[in-house]
């Protein structure tokens, strides 16, 4: 059907309101924009279905989060009786709808026969991932579109072991999704008659007891904690979500006794008034935090998104300066801080393995090899690594020590199976007290890995592609570089190019092809001959292209002007 169509059919249905019916006929005569809501549904990405709010195909709304929720109905149908009892935990984060979504999902699932768990207020996803392990629920539900800007929202799809749906069991929701009437096809029935038939069991502070429970257990060096509490301030933002509540309890469980909690950005809000977006990778959003760290001396902070499975810092630097520790940094810190606290209370497992994605530094490769711990990479999307977790799992090979990736996304532990920014934000403040025992900050750690490890940069840029219109300049761009593929990049020559979504590596000077292990995925990774990585693919998130440089050498003077060369070079090449 084309777009025209299909906003007509949207504007006959009966099932709108008067105030979305309104809402389409304001587009009559605005091709563009009846395009850009129409072309086509919203699909599956990186992390389920992710768009802007309001009526269309394309959009966030009753309508497409119905006809999601149907289709996951459908796939739990056919799993059974025993499926449908066990049945779908559903959470959702402060975003505008979120509430709202939340209880239609339920309300869905529970017309369908399929029981249902939901929380009384928003949660972080990291507590819907470890209910759904714990409550052994077949599966689960996260509203949130994450760190997104507050015109998204979204819907997390998590399956069994906690991790969010693999691609074969997406394509299932997306192909019943697509296969039905979004308007007449979709069973539901009110809220409350489905609490009150216990078909939606609701919950509140008791899955966060067991949660916070469970994760304190993996404090690994309380004591350290003990001898700096005193004095040792961290302010913490949860950007008006989910985390507000568990993070700072979780700190303070493990005992420090001065968590400064940014009042502003305490407060439960789906616009986030205070930020441009609640994304702790920018700077920016900490401004407040900042500020009050200067006035009271503080030299820690950490923020989390609005679905508390991202996690950012921003520290004091030794020249009294407040700067951000990028993903990678973070990265690289925890994996030195839990190999050396392994080594030292003698609980090395005997196949101790780090995970990353394959976007993320080699720094980290770097640091566990030369500890005796191996690196495995992964797909973008931490449902990969979550997946290499249970693999290992399975077949007993390795057990997992640590798994993250660039965009502060850090999990350790069998609790959950996704991000998890509350865990991070413990292990983080922990890792602050075990060097300030030393008397070091996060800062200093940082500069000493670099120079035990050498030095590495990197850096991500994000290009823009909004709408139709950019959905095909990217398929574009990345034809082209398919088609010619790039011999150099800023000056520098490639020595080879992985295509990983073929799985083939060309050598540029021969010629000369080799398959490699990760395939299926739209990413071109280049090996420049001075040894940086430079990987360019579509987000699956959001609309951008995102190209990542990753560079490594003897000085950090070196390693910042190859990272300030490539990323000029990248602006050339992506546009
Ligand atoms: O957005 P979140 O925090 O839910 O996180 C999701 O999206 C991120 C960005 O993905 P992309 O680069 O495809 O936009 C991924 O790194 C992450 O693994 C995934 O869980
Ligand atoms: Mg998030």
């Amino acid at each position: 059907m084309g777009y025209m169509e299909e906003y007509r059919k949207w504007m006959e249905s009966p099932a709108l309101t008067e105030a979305e019916h309104a809402e389409l006929a304001a587009l009559e005569g605005d091709e563009k924009e009846i395009q850009e809501r129409f072309f086509a549904p919203l699909s599956f990405g990186t992390a389920g279905l992710r768009g802007t709010l309001g009526v269309g195909l394309y959009k966030m709304n009753r309508f497409t989060v119905g006809a999601a929720t149907q289709g996951l109905a459908n796939l739990i149908k056919q799993y059974g009786p025993r499926a449908m009892q066990r049945g779908v935990a559903i959470a959702c984060d402060s975003r505008i709808q979120s509430d709202e979504f939340s209880h239609l999902a339920a309300s869905i699932l529970a017309a369908n026969g399929i029981n249902v768990i939901e929380w009384e207020s928003l949660r972080p996803v990291p507590v819907l991932s470890f209910t759904v392990r714990t409550y052994g629920t077949l599966a689960g539900v996260m509203i949130t579109a994450s760190h997104n800007p507050k015109e998204y929202n979204g819907y997390k799809v998590y399956w069994e072991d906690g991790a969010q749906l693999p691609p074969k069991e997406a394509d299932v929701v997306a192909k019943e999704m697509g296969a039905l009437d979004m308007f007449t096809e979709v069973k539901t029935m009110d809220h409350q008659e489905a609490v009150d038939k216990g078909l939606i069991k609701i919950i509140g502070p008791e899955s966060d007891e067991i949660y916070l429970r469970q994760i304190q257990k993996m404090c690994i060096n309380p004591d350290c904690i003990a001898q700096v509490a005193d004095d040792f301030k961290i302010i913490y933002t949860p950007f008006h979500g989910a985390g507000y509540k568990l993070v700072p309890e979780i700190l303070k469980r493990i005992g420090y006794k001065n968590v400064i909690c940014v009042p502003e950005q305490m407060v439960i809000d789906g616009n986030f008034p205070t930020v441009k977006s609640p994304n702790p990778e920018n700077k920016e959003g900490f401004n407040i935090a900042i500020e009050m760290a200067k006035e009271m001396g503080v030299d820690l902070i950490i923020g989390t998104d609005p679905d508390s499975d991202r996690c950012g810092t921003v520290l004091k630097s030794s020249t009294g300066e407040y700067v951000t520790l990028s993903g990678n940094q973070m990265g690289v810190l925890l994996i030195d801080y839990i190999i050396t606290a392994k080594k030292l209370t003698n609980t090395m497992p005997p196949h101790p393995a780090v995970l990353k994605s394959v976007v993320s530094t080699e720094m980290a490769r770097k640091v566990a090899n030369d500890n005796g711990v191996e690196c495995f990479d992964t797909f973008t999307g931490f449902k990969f690594l979550a997946e290499k977790i249970k693999q290992f799992e399975e077949t007993g090979s390795h057990q997992y020590l640590f798994a993250f990736e660039e965009s502060y996304g850090y999990l350790c532990g069998d609790h959950a199976r996704d991000k998890d920014a509350v865990i991070a934000s413990m292990l983080i403040a922990e890792m602050a007290a075990y060097y300030r025992t030393k008397g070091m900050t996060l800062y200093d750690a940082m500069q000493d890995m670099y120079k035990r490890y050498g030095y590495y940069a990197e850096e991500t840029l994000s290009i823009v592609m909004p709408g139709v219109s950019g959905l095909t300049r990217m398929a574009e761009l990345m034809k082209e570089l398919r088609e010619s593929p790039l011999k150099e990049v800023g000056g520098t020559a490639v020595k080879d190019v992985r295509d990983l979504q073929t799985g083939i590596q060309t050598e540029l000077a021969t010629g000369e092809t080799t398959e490699v292990e990760l395939k299926g995925q739209n990413v071109l990774y280049y090996d420049l001959s001075d040894g940086t990585s430079f990987i360019i693919r579509p987000s699956g998130t959001e609309p951008k292209v995102k190209v990542y440089i990753m560079a490594n050498g003897a000085s950090k003077e070196e390693v910042d002007a190859k990272v300030e060369k490539y990323a000029a070079a990248a602006k050339e090449i992506v546009k």
